[in-house]
């Protein structure tokens, strides 16, 4: 990769690329939902009860998966997994979750991606590790936002068989776009989290990926493009329509 000379808000570039792009999948959490910082509290607080600390090597194995498959990364990567089973965990988690959810805030850029893109007839969808119940409480003040898409393929759907970095979620949602099949080719994702750049490229699609500035670096590698922020997002780069503002 080398690195773009145009202020820094493109991390990362690659030379070759980039596909002519037709459809658009969005990540939700931690991509246009801020709500990765919510798990990190509360994982954060499990934690200490076992004299333990999180840091962001065990959150961005975690980040992006579904909900037990996150779970039984953190009791086998902490080493708590004789004191506090995976369910467990996650009865836990919830308590705290719960009254979290619905305070979620719009990451930035996400609402102006998204307007833009169904104002000029892109078909655009989500495919969220999230099960329906998270979901919906993440979502209860964005629901006209999210009408917006053509259709969401949740964690807990039965065509999503593994979570990412399994293709399932976003091979699930490329079927579901109208009309004749779309090469993976000519769909782009945008994701902020490790498994789910893989899960893209697994799919064979391109990837933008918008990190947390604190997962390392070397997670950026095999995202197409890497931005700090949707801000920076250039759709004429991919052959997708120009912002007019
Ligand atoms: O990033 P998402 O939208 O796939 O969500 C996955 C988990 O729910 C949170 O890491
Ligand atoms: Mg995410």
């Amino acid at each position: 990769m080398e690195n773009a000379a145009n202020g820094g808000s493109e991390i990362d570039s690659k030379s070759q690329r980039k596909a002519s792009i037709t459809r658009v999948i969005f990540d939700m959490d931690g991509l246009l939902l801020d709500t990765e910082k919510f798990y990190t509290e509360v994982q954060e607080n499990i934690l200490a009860r076992y004299n333990k600390t999180f840091d962001w090597s065990l959150k961005a194995k975690m980040m992006g998966k579904k909900a037990i498959e996150a779970a039984r990364v953190f009791v086998e990567e902490t080493g708590i997994g004789d004191k506090l089973t995976a369910e467990d965990f996650l009865v836990q988690r919830e308590d705290m979750l719960k009254h979290m959810f619905p305070t979620s805030e719009l990451m930035p850029g996400a609402s102006r991606l998204i307007r833009h893109l169904h104002a000029n007839g892109v078909p655009i969808c989500v495919a969220t590790g999230s099960h329906r119940r998270h979901f919906e409480l993440k979502t209860q003040r964005h629901g006209e936002l999210f009408s917006l898409m053509h259709h969401i393929v949740l964690g807990d759907d039965p065509e999503v068989k593994q979570g990412k970095p399994s293709p399932d979620v976003f091979l699930a949602a490329a079927r579901r776009f109208e009309g004749e099949p779309v090469d993976p080719h000519d769909i782009l994702v945008f994701e902020d989290a490790p498994s789910g750049v893989l899960a893209a490229k697994n799919a064979g699609m391109s990837v933008v990926m918008v990190p947390d500035p604190r997962l390392d670096s070397s997670y950026h590698e095999i995202a197409d493009q890497v931005l700090s922020s949707l801000l920076d997002f250039i759709p004429k780069d991919w052959g997708l329509p120009p912002f007019k503002d």
